[in-house]
């Protein structure tokens, strides 16, 4: 018996050991799946990788920067069109809208009234509406003294007009709204000037060598005022009046004004020259009026570049682009642009850009924008130099040769 039970024993001790070894061994099997899970905790070396990736890119931008930019993809078009037939007729058709017939001069002033007068409501009726009360007060005067200062007039020229309309009403009694008018429209013409020489000058003159040489106009003024539209613009004036015209592109500072120009000239017919991007204006400026003078060219206008009046190197700049032009004669016209909505910092921009060099006359932009018309005063007195020209909107005829009439006209409506 007792054989029996130790054989029993042996058996359950032979089975469990054979059980463990199964179970151990299944275990070391489970194991294997582990590593293949193992990668992916190895995944964080991969880090470096990307890191390594990383650097490339890094470095490869800057050169994408320079090579891709636009280029990419005007390249092919521009290497397209000397191979395909059809791509020349691509660049000429922008070319034939060169045919442009621009409006006529006279009476665009009168024509963009509407623009104006929408603008500078503000100024004619306002100050028609505190001269019609009843009682004028030290109050009303003040009002009126405000609304002329707010609207740029500048304080001496707001001073001026207010002793004479105060010496006027007093005179005048009784005042009729028609009385009023008229009164106010004779000393907003005063303040402004009616026998100011507002041509632009562009008569051909004679050169340094006796030859005859285009008339020279020279377009300035800081930054975004409308230069390069107002050159553009011009042109146009010029050509409706029929004038051939050579553009001068001395804005090298900023990369699309050159273009811009050319665009400008060449839906008129007028031809650009150029030079490279960031070479130097005086050089192209210089070229510009040689080749004015080469063509038997009536006008060449010359865009310079933005320049903020407060950089000495850059004014410096723009005196030598003056100089060099002379070297082949005079230049007529120094026109400096300036922006109406930026008021009074118009005042210090015509200062400074006046001492550097001569300005022969004031373009007006965007007076479309603004109810602060007043500058118009404001400038002249600064300076010394009549407004000639406006800009009143964006569309290609709206420059306008600046008629103190009709400008006051239509600041204080029929
Ligand atoms: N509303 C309005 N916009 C104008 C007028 N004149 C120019 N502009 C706009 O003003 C912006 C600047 O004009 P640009 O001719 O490029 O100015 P710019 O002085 O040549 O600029 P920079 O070369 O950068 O100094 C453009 O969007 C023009 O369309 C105007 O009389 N009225």
């Amino acid at each position: 018996m007792e054989i029996v039970i130790l054989a029993v024993v042996i058996a359950v001790v032979a089975l469990g050991a054979i059980s463990g070894l199964v179970v151990s061994s299944r275990k070391k099997k489970q194991l294997p799946p582990a590593p293949p899970s193992s990668p992916s905790v190895t995944a964080p070396p991969a880090e470096p990788h990307v890191g390594e990736e990383a650097e490339p890119p890094s470095a490869e931008p800057r050169r994408t920067v320079e090579e891709v930019e636009l280029p990419a993809a005007e390249a092919p078009a521009a290497e397209a069109a000397p191979e395909a037939p059809a791509a020349p007729a691509e660049p000429e058709a922008p070319a034939a809208p060169a045919v442009e017939v621009p409006e006529p001069t006279a009476g665009r002033l009168v024509r963009l009234r509407t623009r104006l007068s929408r603008s500078q409501n503000s100024l004619g009726k306002g100050l028609l509406t505190l001269l019609s009360r009843e009682h004028l007060d030290e109050d009303t005067w003040e009002e009126i003294e405000d609304t002329l200062l707010t609207a740029d007039v500048g304080v001496a020229p707001t001073q001026e007009l207010v002793e004479r309309l105060r010496e006027r009403v007093k005179v005048l009694g009784t005042r009729t709204p028609e009385e009023l008018r008229t009164l106010l429209r004779e000393e907003l013409l005063t303040l402004i000037g009616t026998d100011a020489d507002r041509t632009v000058h562009t008569e051909p003159g004679v050169g340094v060598n006796g030859e005859e040489k285009p008339g020279v106009v020279m377009v300035v003024g800081v930054n975004g005022t409308g230069k390069t539209t107002t050159t553009g613009k011009l042109a146009r004036v010029l050509v409706a009046d029929g004038k051939s015209v050579v553009l001068g592109a001395a804005d090298t500072f900023r990369a699309a004004a050159a273009d811009q120009l050319q665009t400008w000239g060449e839906r008129v017919g007028a031809r650009t020259v150029r030079g490279p991007e960031g070479g130097d204006p005086a050089s192209i400026a210089f070229d510009a009026v040689k080749e004015g003078i080469a063509e038997n060219a009536d006008v060449v206008l010359i865009d310079t570049a933005g320049r903020l009046h407060t950089k000495t190197g850059l004014m410096d700049e723009l005196g030598k682009v003056k100089r060099v032009v002379e070297k082949h004669g005079s230049v007529d016209e120094v026109l400096l642009v300036l922006d109406a909505t930026t008021g009074q910092n118009g005042l210090v921009q015509a200062r400074v850009f006046g001492e550097v060099v001569n300005i022969t006359g004031i373009v007006l932009t965007k007076l479309d924008g603004t109810a602060k018309g007043g500058i118009v005063v404001a400038v002249q007195r600064e300076l010394g130099v009549p407004v000639k020209l406006v800009g009143l909107g964006e569309g290609a005829d709206d420059l306008a040769p600046f008629e103190p009439e009709a400008f006051v006209d239509a600041l204080i409506g029929d």
